[in-house]
């Protein structure tokens, strides 16, 4: 099945636009695990656990896991996903973006590696470093157009003189992603719940490729304008919460604190689409 078929379904089967994120980061663990690197994998398996009904997707970014060495717990996490709720896509959060060759060993990486369904990749190098990861067939590509941060308006909001039109950056990432670099159908575009004029704005460019839309939560990113400004018919959104989610509670209900939040948030992004 596709990286967007399996999206579709999780959508429908979970009445879901939230994705859950995977940021674990050991200082914040509940009590009995706090500080303690080898608590990853126990750590996420049990939000997955807790939300695998409530998500239309798993971010795990890999950036928690590599800083601790953990990449063998994020692949038993990738199995432990697979096995306990194989209804919902995985996104590696990886923001992978470099020269054909060595895309080729980071598209191994993702896909093969951790079998991922989809990737984050940054598309400052060019459509060849996008190319190697559109070779698998079926999965999905998220490319970083409008990020959630500040210093994104640093380069995505200059303006191309030398273009027709004279796009800013981040709405020329959009009509390639959405036009000539989209030969199989594979891409998406990252854009930042705090700023949904632009979602808008990327909306109206590619009106049909997948949103993956990070920002609502611990950013403080407005769920409702998000929904609003980035749900089509035939436009996905997949909207990210990971710190609000995780972190619900420091103690021994963490899970179930989680689970009441991501049923919060489902709730919130559902009651914007009336
Ligand atoms: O690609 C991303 O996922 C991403 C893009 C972006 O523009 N902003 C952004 O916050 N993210 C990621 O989304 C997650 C947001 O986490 P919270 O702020 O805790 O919900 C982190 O894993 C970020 O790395």
């Amino acid at each position: 099945m596709t990286f967007l078929d399996m999206l579709r379904n999780a959508a429908t089967q979970n009445n879901s636009m939230l994705c859950v994120g995977l940021d674990p980061e050991p200082t914040r663990f509940p009590t009995g695990m706090r500080g303690d690197p080898h608590k990853i994998y126990d750590f996420c398996a049990a939000i997955v656990d807790s939300t695998a009904d409530v998500a239309c997707a798993f971010k795990p970014q890999i950036a928690y896991f590599a800083a601790h060495g953990a990449e063998d717990q994020l692949e038993r996490l990738m199995q432990h996903m697979r096995c306990n709720a194989p209804q919902v896509p995985v996104i590696l959060d990886a923001k992978r973006g470099d020269i054909g060759s060595t895309a080729e060993q980071y598209a191994k990486e993702a896909f093969e590696r951790y079998g991922a369904d989809a990737v984050t990749l940054s598309p400052f190098m060019g459509f060849d470093s996008i190319e190697p990861y559109l070779a698998y067939h079926g999965k999905g590509a998220f490319l970083l157009c409008r990020t959630s941060n500040p210093g994104g308006d640093d380069l995505q909001n200059q303006r191309l003189a030398s273009i027709e039109g004279q796009p800013l950056l981040y709405e020329h990432v959009a009509r390639l992603a959405q036009g000539p670099w989209n030969r199989n159908g594979q891409l998406g575009l990252v854009v930042g719940a705090t700023y949904p004029q632009e979602i808008e704005r990327v909306r109206s460019i590619a009106p049909t490729l997948p949103l993956l839309i990070p920002g609502v939560g611990a950013q403080g990113g407005d769920a409702v304008a998000t929904v609003r400004a980035g749900r089509r018919t035939n436009g996905p959104i997949i909207v990210n919460s990971s710190r609000a989610i995780l972190y619900a509670s420091g103690g021994d209900d963490f899970a179930a604190a989680a689970r009441h939040e991501a049923l919060r948030t489902r709730a919130v992004l559902q009651a914007a689409c009336g």
